[in-house]
């Protein structure tokens, strides 16, 4: 048989495509820089890719996906599983791959799938219902928080099982038997620290993989008086209980009934065969359950021993969810220790407050033995100008220095990329300092600069963006209502994401017109419906309680009543015409109206389908007024209500030029702006200190909730258990850490200019502060990193004689 024929042999056409696809291959590479090129590279096995902020971990990531498609022409066999954290960041990934092997491979845009970590194990679960035992039809999805009915039930139904632990709950401290002091702890016990324990515990364990008997069995291994896990874990069991017997089902509860599917041999090989490989970004936010489905995927289904395939790429330093979930960057530092060794590769090797690193840090080989690079480190990034890079690792540096290891971040430092790199603009020129720090005499002065500042920078260049990263939605809207004047006097939108994005307010609006719907003639129902018509602007504002102390003459005037005025007529006659539409339409359409008539825009219909959605499930077989409103009340008095984000990409609302976005710092993970202001920068937010509600001191000078969480963490991470009052230096620590790397977040989003500031004096607390001057304002003492950065990088302090005309 000649060449020519013999069919295993490629043909000219196969070769001239292999060819055309290892040009495209080897083009796409070259727009990648050193770091991200590693995950192009990979071929098979475990990468860590461990990198700094503005890295570029999500380009990175999509064309190591298209290559990777390319290279194992996995478009018309298996696929590749891409997982990401946010809905929004799964868009945008996709919408990555697609153009990179539409437009430089000239490929079909198939060959993977991007989920989100819940959406993959929904997808798993809900296509073998028979294995997941979820049912998803006729379950829940709820987000219990501390005050939700679900969370409170097992509390009472654990105080009834066990007398003997709540008396002892009871007597805490220094109990004289006094009546009315019994009743105030029963209060606390009940309303405020069961909850609390029950939500943290509940979500710490099972979002680590125990069951109610491991917590039963890790009690036995300390006795700390009150048996918190003991406590906890009966809350645990009970929480389960109710759950199933009403149908609920958590986020946790997705990821379970994924990993019981791939636990049945045929089903697991299934969807090993199905996915090539895994690649996960974000890896630090993962929890060790979300982990061990990825692991569980990315094994492969005929050798169940040989390497995983699987790319993590992640920032440690970048982990903010830590006190909130168990995702601890612990386990992504793990990940990296166990793919290339335990030192990350730059170092600050001079003197004590300069930051040096060493050029060839990153181009050292980090293998795990087999001469292959299993770890990456991505610590090129062009987002930031030379001074804001040199804060940032500034920062990492000193807190390392300062707190030691309990806190310490992982020592990467962020370095400028080289002169050929292909990012446009990459480390721009700095505007103003680069870095700038200043030290206002209140909170009123520093917003005032800041105001100054922005005029100042959006009129000189009304192309570029800005943002004010708050650490709580409280200063946020202070600053919104300060600055409102910039829209009107200069054009400059002010965007204060906390108000328009909460959506917390559709519940309340909603449910305040159906009841007035339902009782028309209430004065109350009346004057809360008017007041929800005229901060929607859809009537003129007017002293409502003078149309609602007698709602019939308000709304069907007769002719002896005095006229009314035309303001008056327009709120009656928008009243009449909700209450035809109540008797016109069909009661499952009234909320889907309202919303319209409340003039909502896309996301917040988006957000209205999905309490629609809720409503109806949970009025099922009885869907009257009553049930739907008593329905919004238990949402509106007990729980948060997760807002719908639409596709209408929400990041770039948060990005538009000339606009001063107001957001909160862990909302910003992942954003940038040319222009990034920091105010408020107190000590007693940041790193602020775990305090013990003054109600609960009588179980002594710990929350039971940080010591539980504490102690589980402890065993998850092979440590020792720590009694309460370590535990409680523990949770401390864990907190102080987390505020350090939320700062760190906050700086490294600035690109231009980075504007920080603590004022002399502020609010006691930010959610007590009404923003009026009678407010007291306290001196305050600025976050440690301050004095620490104005004495490293003196020619940042702006003086405020400078600056005040
Ligand atoms: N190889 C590259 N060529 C050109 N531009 C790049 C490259 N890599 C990244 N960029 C650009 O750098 C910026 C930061 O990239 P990206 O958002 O992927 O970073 P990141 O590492 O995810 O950031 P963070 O860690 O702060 O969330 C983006 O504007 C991106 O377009």
């Amino acid at each position: 048989m000649s060449d020519d024929l013999d069919t295993n042999q490629p043909n000219s056409l196969e070769i001239t495509l292999s060819t055309l696809r290892e040009e495209g291959i080897q083009r796409l590479r070259n727009k990648l820089r050193r770091g991200q090129q590693d995950m192009a590279d990979w071929r098979g096995g475990k990468l860590a890719v461990s990198a700094v902020p503005g890295a570029g971990k999500s380009t990175g990531m999509a064309i190591a996906a298209a290559i990777a498609i390319a290279r194992y022409q996995l478009y018309s066999k298996r696929q590749l599983a891409v997982v990401t954290f946010t809905r929004s960041a799964a868009a945008s990934i996709r919408g990555k791959i697609r153009k990179y092997l539409k437009d430089d491979l000239s490929l079909p845009q198939t060959g993977f799938l991007v989920y989100t970590l819940h959406g993959l194990a929904l997808n798993i679960a809900g296509r073998h219902g028979d294995l997941s035992g979820l049912n998803l039809g006729t379950s829940t999805l709820v987000t219990p928080s501390p005050s939700h009915k679900i969370i409170r039930t097992c509390v009472e139904q654990w105080i009834v099982k066990n007398p003997r632990r709540y008396s002892i709950l009871l007597e805490g401290n220094a109990f004289d038997g006094e009546e009315t002091e019994r009743l105030r702890r029963q209060s606390v016990l009940r309303t405020e620290v069961l909850p609390n324990l029950a939500y943290t515990v509940i979500h710490e364990a099972k979002s680590s993989g125990l069951l109610p008997e491991d917590l039963w069995r890790l009690s036995e291994q300390i006795n700390d008086g009150y048996d918190i896990l003991a406590i906890a874990a009966g809350l645990y069991e009970q929480y389960q209980i109710v759950t199933r017997s009403q149908n609920f089902i958590d986020y946790d509860d997705m990821i379970l009934a994924a990993l019981r599917v791939l636990e049945n041999d045929t089903v697991r090989q299934q969807w090993q065969k199905q996915f090539f490989a895994v690649f996960e970004d974000e890896a630090q936010d993962s929890t060790p359950l979300q982990f061990h489905l990825l692991e569980t995927l990315a094994t492969d289904a005929e050798n169940p021993n040989a390497p995983l395939n699987l790319i993590r790429v992640g920032d440690p330093n970048q982990a903010i969810n830590s006190t909130f979930t168990p995702a601890d960057p612990i386990y992504f530092n793990w990940f990296c220790e166990e793919c290339g060794g335990a030192e990350a590769p730059t170092t600050n090797n001079e003197g004590d407050d300069a930051v040096a690193i060493k050029d060839e840090g990153a181009e050292a080989p980090t293998t795990n033995g087999d001469g292959v690079r299993r770890l990456a480190t991505m610590d090129r990034a062009g987002r930031s100008t030379k001074s804001i890079i040199d804060a940032a690792n500034f920062v990492l540096d000193w807190v390392n220095r300062t707190y030691g290891e309990s806190v310490a971040f992982r020592r990467q430092f962020i370095r400028p990329v080289d002169s050929n790199d292909p990012q446009v603009d990459a480390n721009p020129q700095p505007t103003g300092r680069g870095l700038e720090i200043y030290h206002p005499k209140d909170i009123y002065q520093t917003v005032e600069l800041m105001g100054e500042r922005v005029i100042e920078l959006l009129t000189e260049n009304p192309d570029r963006s800005a943002a004010v990263l708050v650490r709580e939605n409280r200063q946020g809207t202070f600053i919104a209502q300060k600055l409102e004047f910039l829209k009107r006097q200069y054009g400059i939108t002010v965007y204060d994401v906390g108000s328009s994005d909460r959506h917390s307010h559709i519940p309340g609006e909603i449910m305040a017109l159906l009841q007035f719907l339902d009782r028309p003639h209430s004065p109350d129902y009346l004057k809360t419906a008017l007041e929800v018509l005229v901060k929607r602007q859809l009537i003129p504002t007017q002293d409502l309680n003078a149309l609602a102390t007698y709602p019939e003459q308000f709304l069907y005037p007769g002719p002896l009543d005095p006229p009314q005025t035309p303001y008056v007529r327009q709120a009656a006659q928008y009243c009449r015409s909700l209450l035809k539409a109540r008797i016109e339409l069909p009661h499952y359409h009234l909320i889907s109206f309202l919303a319209l008539t409340l003039k909502y825009d896309q996301s917040e219909l988006a957000t209205v389908d999905k309490l629609g959605e809720r409503v109806a499930k949970q009025t099922l077989g009885n869907m009257s007024m009553n049930s739907t409103i008593s329905v919004l009340q238990e949402i509106v008095s007990s729980e948060r209500f997760e807002p719908v984000e639409t596709d209408e990409d929400a990041d770039s609302r948060y990005l538009r030029k000339n606009q001063l976005t107001i957001i909160t710092m862990h909302k910003a993970k992942g954003l940038d702006w040319d222009y990034v202001f920091l105010p408020f920068l107190h000590e007693d937010t940041i790193p602020g200190n775990p305090w013990v509600p003054t109600a609960a001191q009588f179980l002594g000078d710990f929350t039971l909730a940080e010591v539980a969480r504490a102690q589980i963490r402890a065993s998850l991470h092979k440590q020792p258990l720590p009694m309460a009052m370590e535990a409680w230096e523990q949770a401390a620590q864990l907190k102080t850490a987390e505020e350090f790397r939320l700062l760190y977040v906050a700086m490294t989003r600035g690109k231009r200019l980075l504007w920080m500031s603590a004022a002399e004096r502020g609010p006691f607390r930010w959610n007590t502060f009404t923003g009026k001057e009678s407010d007291n304002l306290q001196v305050k003492k600025p976050c440690p990193i301050l004095p620490a950065l104005k004495s490293r990088f003196p020619e940042a302090v702006v003086a405020l004689s400078a600056v005040l005309h």
